[in-house]
């Protein structure tokens, strides 16, 4: 069985059925289904006051009204989008999510190499519009990062509680692991003796890949002289891994499920939906004294808080909620007409890793059975690794998916990571009749920086994003050798018993180059390059918050989502961000006792 859905063959075809799926889960979210799982929403009038208010409902958000809620704290989430919907509770559905309004979809600036490969001429930059934010929409990857990331965040930070092993707890409180992903065909090898360290009793359930088709495919990094291990993250910071994912039971483990779920009927939690948090207004102490708010995309109005404001717009929305609010760098407000409450970088640092997309066609190991939405849709692995053998700190990541249905990948090449037809279609053409082994390329630790400034003053308008991806040579020659580092495994034993070859997506468009020179590499690069959507460092701690992410110059305001990160950290941001949130609510209720 070749598709699910009606059968596409080109890329146009492949996109013309995910927006008929999109139309009909369009429709399928005016039954409301989901909003059972939800608290109901608050009704709320001008002047209204509560000790917390939250600005954002989104990953870091709902761990945080969970957490003070519980604490008995009167707590205020507002959030721009609605409900957790049904097509993101289905692992299976992600690639229907991007450009409908489940996501804020923004364009970043040209960058003056997007278009080459890329439809649209700049980035495409997507972030979860919705209860959950981007934990609803996300690739679901569970990754929590290296030792080495939070030891930068501590020194940013210049606090030794954010070293991992003083935050490892948060990691243990927020996850369990709840085993093999369910319902597909595992592997003998399938051993519950590997578990990962994760808790018991956690709220995010995270399952493990044990599908079969990897048994063979890990062995070849094995031969490329790496280390198989149960588990990536923490202080295993190297070697290759079955992966990990955010889902349990056939559902996304998003935190409006995970957390805002739970306490959705506590008396002294107050959720509004479809309301845009405009302004953070202070008093003329500098006291952050509550916010202005659309509800509904209408009238606005003020609403107080008691004890704190805590912003949690994403790493894209809450710098421009903060510049908005006065809270910026000096001469970009004063431009915007935008009087200064306290001159900060708001904005700039913004970091993101990019993905190198690297295609192999193999002879299929294994029939993929029917399609069902409650998968993912491809199995999948992922890897650490340094060009240095000898050193402690990766140098880059794979992410690498085996994909027996080449309907998925029209899909995914077409349509959420954007590539022009012909490079879908010209890989289509050479993975025909089998496998596709696709491998995402990641340089971790990228020296380029991006920022994000005000477009105009109008909380609706979306703010300008500069990625500033390969600003930094470096990064760009970091990646060439990256991808050089990767190709030896065509020679594995593996790729050779399954008749492994390496596709070709890029055709002419590096054609003028000598095939497997520097320049070679380098046009494809440019060419194949997306970014992995692991926004952050856009109001770092040590610059714009102090480790306890209050914001520099003013009080009674803190930001707490992955835009704190001083600098992203390995696989993904969800995780991290969790415990960004769960160390924040410590933190708070620490310092405030419940009345
Ligand atoms: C498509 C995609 C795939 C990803 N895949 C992975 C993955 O597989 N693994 C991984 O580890 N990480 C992944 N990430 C990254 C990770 O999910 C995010 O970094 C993390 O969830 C961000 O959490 P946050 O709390 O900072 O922001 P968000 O979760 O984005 O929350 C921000 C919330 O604030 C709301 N909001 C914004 N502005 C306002 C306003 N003015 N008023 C009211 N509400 C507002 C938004 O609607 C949103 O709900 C992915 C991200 C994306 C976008």
């Amino acid at each position: 069985m070749e598709s699910y859905g009606p059968m596409a063959n080109n890329t146009a075809q492949a996109i013309a059925n995910i927006q008929m799926v999109q139309e009909a889960f369009q429709t399928l979210s005016l039954l409301m289904l989901t909003n059972y799982m939800f608290p109901k929403q608050a009704v709320l009038k001008d002047g209204d006051e509560f000790d917390f208010i939250i600005a954002g409902g989104g990953t870091a958000g709902c761990v945080l009204a969970n957490r003070l809620v519980t604490a008995n704290h009167r707590v205020l989430m507002l959030e721009a989008g609605d409900v957790q919907t049904p097509d993101s509770v289905l692992p299976g559905t992600i690639v229907y999510l991007p450009k409908t309004n489940r996501f804020w979809n923004y364009l970043a600036q040209p960058d003056g190499y997007t278009d080459k490969c890329h439809k649209e001429p700049a980035m495409f930059i997507p972030v979860g519009n919705m209860l959950g934010g981007s934990s609803s929409v996300n690739f679901m990857i569970a990754s929590r990062g290296i030792e080495h990331d939070y030891h930068m965040w501590a020194t940013a930070a210049n606090d030794s509680s954010w070293q991992y092993k003083n935050i490892a707890k948060y990691f243990k409180k927020s996850a369990r692991y709840v085993g093999p992903i369910s319902m597909i065909p595992q592997t003998s090898n399938m051993n519950q003796a590997n578990r990962p360290y994760m808790g018991e009793e956690g709220n995010i359930g995270i399952s493990q890949d044990y599908s079969a088709n990897l048994d063979d495919y890990i062995k070849s990094f094995k031969e490329m002289g790496n280390k198989i291990v149960k588990y990536l993250g923490g202080e295993q910071a190297k070697g290759y891994a079955r992966g990990l994912l955010t889902i349990a039971e056939g559902r996304r483990q998003s935190t409006a499920s995970s957390y805002l779920s739970p306490v959705k009927d506590n008396s002294n939690l107050f959720v509004s939906r479809r309301t845009v948090v405009n302004k953070v207004v202070f008093d003329n102490r500098k006291n952050a004294i509550g916010v202005r708010v659309s509800i509904d995309g209408g009238k606005e109005i003020f609403l107080k808080a008691k004890k704190e404001v805590i912003v949690s717009a994403g790493a894209i929305k809450s710098p421009q909620l903060l510049m908005l609010s006065g809270i910026g760098p000096r001469n970009h407000l004063k431009e915007k007409n935008i009087t200064v409450v306290s001159d900060l970088p708001v904005g700039e640092n913004f970091q993101d890793q990019q993905a190198v997309t690297v295609i192999h066609a193999a002879r299929k190991i294994q029939d993929p059975g029917p399609f069902n939405y409650h998968l993912y849709r491809a199995s999948f692995m992922m890897g650490f690794r340094s060009l240095e053998p000898c050193s402690k700190i990766p140098d880059y990541a794979t992410y690498n998916f085996v994909q027996e249905r080449l309907d998925a990948f029209l899909q995914y090449c077409g349509f959420p990571y954007d590539f022009q037809s012909d490079i879908c279609d010209r890989s289509y053409r050479q993975l025909l009749g089998r496998q596709d082994a696709y491998t995402q390329i990641i340089n971790l630790y990228p020296k380029s920086r991006g920022k994000v400034t005000l477009n105009t003053t109008n909380p609706d308008d979306a703010p300008l994003v500069e990625t500033g991806y390969f600003t930094e040579e470096e990064d760009m020659n970091n990646m060439v050798e990256y991808v050089k580092d990767y190709l030896p495994l065509v020679n594995t034993t593996y790729f050779k018993k399954v008749d492994g070859r390496m596709v070709d997506p890029v055709g002419d468009k590096c054609s003028m180059h000598e095939y497997g020179s520097d320049d070679y590499w380098k046009c494809y690069v440019y060419c194949m390059a997306s970014s992995l959507w692991n926004f952050g460092g856009t109001c770092a701690m040590g610059s714009v918050v102090d480790s306890k992410l209050k914001v520099y110059g003013v009080q009674r305001l803190r930001v707490v989502d992955a835009s704190v990160m001083p600098t992203v950290v390995a696989g993904g941001n969800y995780l991290a961000t969790v415990v960004i949130a769960e160390k924040a609510s410590d933190m708070i209720n620490a310092e405030y006792r419940s009345d």
